[in-house]
């Protein structure tokens, strides 16, 4: 049987009407765009240096690289071609208006694993499209304050061995994954119904930051690395990409759990990485695709944003495993004393 192309997919979408013809345009628009991107990266950045810093500091005080500026760049021209009337990105301080009328906002992090760029891993970019009410046209600081739970879309790109394109367009929808196909100039299903398997074989954290932990997630850890011989009884892998988009697509297709919590460090105390365009849209996949997203007790969906760049520690993957982290951190000391798999929900 032929794999269905995400043009199709998007023409059924569109067929609804309204809101889901907006959505259809708008990931027709950002997918050229991907591919912009990717031949950008493909072809070196036509000599330009795109992991050099471009010498300014973001919204979130990280150093911009010029691959994050053309990124961005590119995704705005995309948003300006499609029914969008607010373009909120991590490479801006606030968030910029554009059609008037146009009835979805989008939450973008244009280059998710900045850090990878010039080590030729592949990093990626994040979406997360809104409807906008009109009592918020006015005030552009509120179109983005609402739950992720609101998203009319969500999807990430990973700019790796292949261009992937993955897709929620909603909780009946499931998530999928899409493959660009050079020779046909298009992206056609690759993973028509992803689905996270319910336990985890292997964590990824930065176990760098072990030390700024607090005693709950220490204590976590812990147990994972003490495998069969701790309480959990069973052996864990780790695993560690530092781009979300590769993470999560490795979780997407064999389980696991992913882990950024809040530390001590200057700034860290909600994590690193951010709600509107990095947490509500990959909570959006992952919840579609069955596995759960939470900032370590509170779903991730039900936070209601005070920022555009709000940070939050953020949890996902494999249900039971998520479930567990929330289980030590209401009680560690019980959560510690036997065998999570055993405990009662
Ligand atoms: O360098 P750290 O602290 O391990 O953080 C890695 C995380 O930071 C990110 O790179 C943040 O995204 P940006 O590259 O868009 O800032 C994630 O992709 C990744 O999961
Ligand atoms: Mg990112
Ligand atoms: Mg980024």
């Amino acid at each position: 049987m032929m794999a269905e192309s995400l043009d199709s997919r998007l023409s059924s979408h569109a067929a609804g009407g309204g809101l889901a013809a907006a959505v259809a345009q708008t990931i027709r628009e950002l997918g050229l765009a991907a591919i912009k991107v990717r031949d950008t990266i493909a072809d070196g950045g036509s000599g330009a240096h795109l992991g050099d810093s471009h010498g300014e500091e973001n919204a979130g005080g990280d150093i911009q690289k010029e691959l994050d500026v053309l990124a961005d760049r590119v995704f705005l021209e995309a948003a300006q071609n499609s029914p969008i009337a607010f373009y909120g990105s991590e490479e801006q301080d606030e968030a910029v208006a554009l059609k008037a009328d146009a009835p979805l906002a989008i939450a973008i992090d244009p280059l998710d694993g900045s850090s990878n760029i010039d080590t030729n891993v592949s990093i990626g970019t994040i979406f997360s499209l809104l409807p906008v009410e009109d009592a918020h046209r006015a005030d552009t600081s509120k179109v983005f304050l609402q739950p992720g739970s609101r998203q009319a879309a969500a999807g990430f790109f990973v700019y790796g061995p292949q261009l992937l394109l993955v897709l929620s367009l909603g909780a009946d929808s499931g998530t999928q994954a899409y493959a660009y196909q050079p020779s046909s100039g298009g992206f056609i299903e690759w993973k028509p119904a992803l689905s996270i398997a319910p336990e985890a074989k292997e964590f990824a954290v930065n176990a760098s930051n072990y030390r700024h932990w607090d005693p709950t997630f220490r204590a976590y850890i812990d147990d994972c690395l003490a495998g069969s011989t701790g309480p959990r009884g069973r052996d864990f892998n780790m695993r560690w990409i530092a781009s979300l988009v590769a993470d999560c697509y490795r979780i997407l297709l064999r389980g696991g759990v992913f882990l950024y919590p809040g530390d001590a460090r200057k700034g860290y105390a909600k994590g690193r990485l951010r709600l509107l365009y990095e947490a509500n849209p990959i909570a959006f996949c992952v919840e579609h695709a069955g596995g759960k997203a939470t900032d370590g007790v509170n779903r991730i969906l039900d936070i209601v944003p005070d920022g555009l760049h709000m940070r939050t520690p953020l949890v996902f993957g494999s249900t039971s495993e998520v479930e567990s982290v929330g289980r030590y951190a209401a009680d560690p000391a019980a959560a510690a004393r036997k065998p999570l798999a055993d405990a009662a929900p």
